[in-house]
């Protein structure tokens, strides 16, 4: 089948020159083997982007000062890549598919990516958290950017902005976004498929002026002190990331939220569809995806769309998939679709670890209400099939920054099947801080040490 490539896309001619689109010269280790010294590079790297993160007081200050301070964002982002020279053009040629929401982010922007790298096309995501290293949130290819990169672009982007910001560094989330813009870049790839980290207005990842499609997952209650507690409230930060003339999806909401959707849509010159239920699409063969739950067919839909619309506005032909003009209708999704989806795979999120030791551990990264009666259902069917098997079943979701134990565990519904539920609260520095919950409670006993089961 014929392709038509983007005719302005520099990223999809051949990558000759690292000097492409203004960003120098890569500082280069010897050889391309890892060595000791670029391990040690890259443990330098990861402490000194540890060091940006604010501390416990720090962050009470400041909270005082929020709206000024989101306010800045973009223009101190703006600022810091004016520095690394990097410029609205280079941001644009990433093709980016950009995705706010509040659950489902990163299943979604994994499915995307899956789908797309299938294709043979180079691909970057950006996603947040991580599980176990730093690397993680930038990917190439699906798979971690190498520690050498990573220490050599960081010290890139450290370096300028410490020298003309050293007044003024930015957090350790903005850093990231500008670290993953500079990789992304130099590794030249095809499409990024950028994660919001929070909200979307005034989030660090909405410098970008044009991506090609922005997509709209599940919305919830997080983040409330800073998105307000109203779901649209929650919705009208989530739009901020919608732009004019680039077509916006979104999972199925609220009609209170949806309105909030459509109305900063038509304000911006938008165009938005709602992602329709999975059993809209026709697959061509029957599907167990990559990431499991009920709840992952909204993200699947959603991923789909927003694959469908990027190839559109790329002219990117996708083999099976009619050109057509974009609806938000379901679609035949071909055989080569099905396989990518079931390929796709997202740690952390309703996955199932065995150990040898008579334990299987059911991990996922649920933190808001909605996501932890979805992981409730999904917990409560894996715990089925494993019923009749003598293991211990653990159950760890994600519990961090403010967010209190004893509140989410309300929400799961998986009775006494399990012993005990383990909050296992996530630290960028990556350090992991065992809670432990016993399921028929609301009350967590804080830092109890792991039981012997
Ligand atoms: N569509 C959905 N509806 C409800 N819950 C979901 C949905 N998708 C994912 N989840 C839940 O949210 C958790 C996190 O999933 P994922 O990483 O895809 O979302 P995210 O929006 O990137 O989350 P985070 O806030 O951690 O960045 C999952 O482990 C699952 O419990
Ligand atoms: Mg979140
Ligand atoms: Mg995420």
């Amino acid at each position: 089948m014929m392709r038509f490539l983007p005719q302005t896309n520099r990223l999809l001619l051949p990558s000759t020159s690292s000097t492409a689109c203004g960003v120098n010269q890569l500082r280069m280790t010897s050889g391309s083997a890892v060595t000791s010294s670029s391990v040690s590079r890259y443990e330098e790297a990861v402490r000194l982007l540890n060091s940006l993160q604010s501390n416990a007081a720090t962050i009470k200050k400041l909270r005082g000062q929020r709206e000024n301070l989101q306010a800045m964002n973009l223009p101190q982002c703006r600022k810091y890549l004016e520095s690394l020279k990097i410029f609205d053009n280079d941001l644009n040629a990433l093709n980016i598919i950009h995705v706010s929401g509040t659950k489902g982010k990163g299943s979604t922007c994994a499915y995307a990516e899956a789908i797309l790298r299938h294709q043979g096309l180079k691909t970057g995501l950006y996603t947040s958290p991580h599980l176990v290293h730093v690397r993680e949130r930038i990917r190439i290819d699906g798979d971690p950017v190498d520690e050498k990169t990573f220490a050599e672009e960081f010290f890139h982007v450290y370096d300028i902005i410490k020298k003309e910001h050293s007044e003024n560094m930015p957090a350790y989330f903005k850093f990231l976004t500008l670290l993953a813009f500079r990789i992304f870049i130099k590794m030249n790839v095809q499409v990024v498929i950028l994660e919001v980290g929070i909200g979307g207005e005034y989030d660090c990842t909405n410098v970008i002026e044009q991506p090609k499609v922005c997509g709209v997952t599940t919305l919830d209650y997080d983040h409330i002190s800073i998105l307000g507690s109203k779901l649209s409230e929650i919705a009208w930060h989530k739009a901020g990331i919608f732009k004019k003339g680039v077509p916006a999806i979104y999972s199925p909401t609220t009609p209170e939220a949806e309105e909030v959707l459509l109305s900063r849509a038509t304000d911006k010159s938008t165009s938005i569809y709602e992602a329709p239920p999975v059993s809209a699409y026709h697959f061509a063969r029957q599907i167990s995806p990559g990431i499991s739950g009920i709840h992952q067919f909204s993200n699947i839909s959603l991923a789909l769309q927003l694959v469908r619309v990027w190839s559109e506005k790329c002219e990117f032909a996708l083999p099976g998939i009619e050109k057509r003009e974009i609806t938000g209708k379901g679609f035949d999704v071909p055989l080569w679709m099905c396989d990518a989806i079931e390929l796709c795979r997202w740690p952390g999120r309703s996955q199932v670890v065995t150990t040898d030791g008579n334990i299987t551990y059911l991990l996922d990264g649920a933190h808001t209400p909605k996501s932890m009666e979805a992981c409730s259902e999904w917990a409560a069917e894996e715990i089925a099939h494993l019923k009749k098997e003598k293991v211990k079943k653990i159950l760890l979701f994600q519990c961090t920054a403010d967010r209190c134990p004893s509140t989410l565990i309300q929400y799961l519904k998986v009775g006494n099947v399990h012993r005990f539920a383990i909050v296992s609260i996530f630290s960028p520095l990556g350090s992991l801080k065992l809670s432990l919950v016993q399921p028929n409670s609301t009350q967590a006993l804080i830092n109890q040490p792991t039981p012997q089961i």
